[in-house]
């Protein structure tokens, strides 16, 4: 989630009300424009008036939102914490602990220390209640009846377009999660298998006594996935190195300044997205015309689009709009908090010996039944699965899930109004003793007994839960099959430290030296990702 995060992935960083500030600040500069016309036309020169005008409307602008500050601070009285100044409040420090080594959470984590776990505070010009527990978290995450809606950033809007899965609400979202449910089901993503595997082994044969940069390769591996998946784009080639350009650039205006001004990441991230448009207006033409037959993601929801094709109701059919921003949220979504998880858990095994022996042995026993790896190993890994969800746990790559009161309600006592963002902080609730006690230990047994719900939210829970979490497991299970029974590394450098962006991630990307398991391990032969 670029959030976006990071959803995109994911949802985090706050900045939809920059939306309002530059909308009434434009208001400022084309309101002279208009007075600037008519003074020209009667002749005279009403210079001393524009500015006047000017500066009564930035006092109108500074009283108003110094107008919202006073109301909300009184409607917020009742929960701790502060709101700073007005309109800035407290996005300068928001923007610090954001570039800190411990990453945003540091932020919460102080006004927590001052405040307790429900607090309130304003960044980038939007009020916000944060909040954790299993009232919290059942009453954001269930949303019941149409109580809350998905918070996205302002950028985030921006650049996946309007008909995103992540702007639609109730019966549209639903609508959506259907159409996209099957292709991701396990027995749907099936047909990947082979794909899958045999880019992980590829990928792996490059890194026999080399140092690599972790972050970097998982990167590259879960992007080619995902795009074959989708699109069938060939790993290697013009068009995938073209396509992977693209989404980087794009990829960074999720965290930027939502300015569009030439020059700017955020710019440069719309700009990259339009590119990214038109190469799929290309695919999506070709596969109408029957010139390119493939049986992908795509495909699917193109048949079901076409009114001559065999998918369902009218009301099934999607727009070519809606296909391009579905499938471009998808990319988002499906690749930063790949790459985060992969990374971290090749760092956690690295620093948990036990855990990484016991997780061989379960790779092992697997190798030794003789043939290569096959899909059904992959749905039988019972440990790894474990070890996946510890860590998720621990290293949180979302690190809270944002959503919008839909109407008045309360949770825990706290009265929240409509219109308020309240942001679930899933770190605190990965990392509360009394859910998992010695919260810091990586312990995959921790997951032998079924948990509480709502108290492991890796994949998230209810409507909004994660659609893509077979594809991450299975990438995930086959890459490290691959990585443990042939592989053992040890960090280059100790850094805790995360990157400054939406979904977590080490900071130096994990530098790893790699060195065969055994002497005689050789590249695996035979491994073309079709
Ligand atoms: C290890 C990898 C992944 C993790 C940890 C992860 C985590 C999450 C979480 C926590 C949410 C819920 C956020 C919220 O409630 O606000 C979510 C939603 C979502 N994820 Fe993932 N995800 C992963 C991989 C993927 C993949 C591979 C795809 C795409 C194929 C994907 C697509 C999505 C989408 C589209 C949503 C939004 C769902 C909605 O709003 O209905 N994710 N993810």
């Amino acid at each position: 989630m670029t959030n976006p995060v990071g959803y995109w992935r994911h949802n985090a960083l706050e900045v939809s009300t920059i939306k309002t500030i530059t909308t009434r600040l434009s208001s400022i500069h084309t309101y002279p424009i208009y007075i600037q016309a008519a003074s020209s036309v009667s002749g005279q020169s009403k210079e001393p008036d524009m500015i006047m005008l000017l500066a009564t409307l930035i006092v109108i602008v500074l009283l108003s939102a110094l107008l919202q500050t006073w109301a909300s601070s009184k409607a917020m009285a009742a929960i701790p914490g502060r709101l700073g100044w007005p309109i800035i409040g407290e996005t300068f420090s928001f923007i610090t602990e954001f570039s800190s080594p411990a990453g945003i959470h540091s932020f919460i984590k102080k006004r927590q220390q001052r405040y307790g776990k429900v607090f309130k505070t304003s960044v980038l010009g939007r009020f916000t209640v944060f909040m954790a527990g299993s009232e919290a978290s059942k009453i954001l995450l269930t949303g019941k009846d149409g109580m809350v809606s998905l918070n996205l950033s302002y950028a985030g809007r921006q650049v996946l377009g309007p008909t995103s899965l992540l702007h639609q609400n109730g019966e549209a979202h639903k609508r959506l999660r259907r159409l996209i449910a099957e292709p991701l089901s396990i027995n749907g993503l099936k047909k990947y298998f082979q794909f899958i595997n045999n880019l992980a082994i590829e990928t792996l044969n490059q890194w026999q006594g080399r140092e690599v940069l972790v972050l970097e390769e998982a990167s590259t591996f879960s992007l080619k996935v995902i795009s074959n998946m989708i699109m069938s784009l060939e790993p290697t080639g013009e068009e995938q190195e073209k396509f992977r350009a693209n989404f980087k650039v794009m990829s960074l205006s999720f965290s930027a300044l939502p300015l569009k001004i030439p020059g700017t990441a955020f710019y440069c991230g719309i700009q990259a997205r339009n590119r990214m448009y038109a190469m799929l207006d290309s695919i999506i033409a070709q596969r109408r015309t029957g010139d390119n037959f493939q049986q992908d993601f795509l495909e699917s929801l193109v048949n079901k689009h076409n009114k001559h094709g065999y998918g369902g109701e009218d009301d099934d059919k999607l727009t070519d709009a809606q296909l391009k921003d579905n499938i471009l949220t998808l990319l988002v979504a499906g690749h930063d908090t790949t790459t985060a998880a992969l990374t971290w858990l090749i760092k956690f095994l690295e620093e948990n010996p036990a855990a990484l022996e016991r997780l061989r042995e379960e790779h092992r026993e697997i190798q030794a039944s003789g043939s290569s790896l096959t899909w059904s190993d992959v749905n039988n890994m019972p440990f790894t699965n474990k070890v996946i969800s510890e860590t998720l746990r621990i290293a949180t790559i979302l690190p809270w899930f944002s959503r919008k009161a839909a109407e008045d309600f309360t949770i825990d006592g706290c009265k929240i109004k409509k219109g308020w963002s309240t942001n679930l902080d899933v770190v605190s609730i990965h990392h509360d003793p009394a859910l998992f006690p010695d919260p810091q230990k990586f312990d995959p047994s921790r997951f032998d007994e079924p948990l509480r719900p709502f108290s492991f939210l890796g994949f998230g829970s209810g409507p909004r839960m994660c659609p893509g979490i077979n594809l991450a497991k299975i990438e995930i299970c086959i890459f490290i099959h691959h990585l443990v029974c042939r592989f053992k590394w040890k960090p280059l450098e100790k850094d805790d430290s995360v990157l400054p962006t939406l979904v977590r991630m080490p900071r130096n990307k994990y530098p790893i030296m790699v060195e065969p398991l055994m002497r005689s391990s050789k590249p695996v032969p035979g491994a073309k990702a079709r």
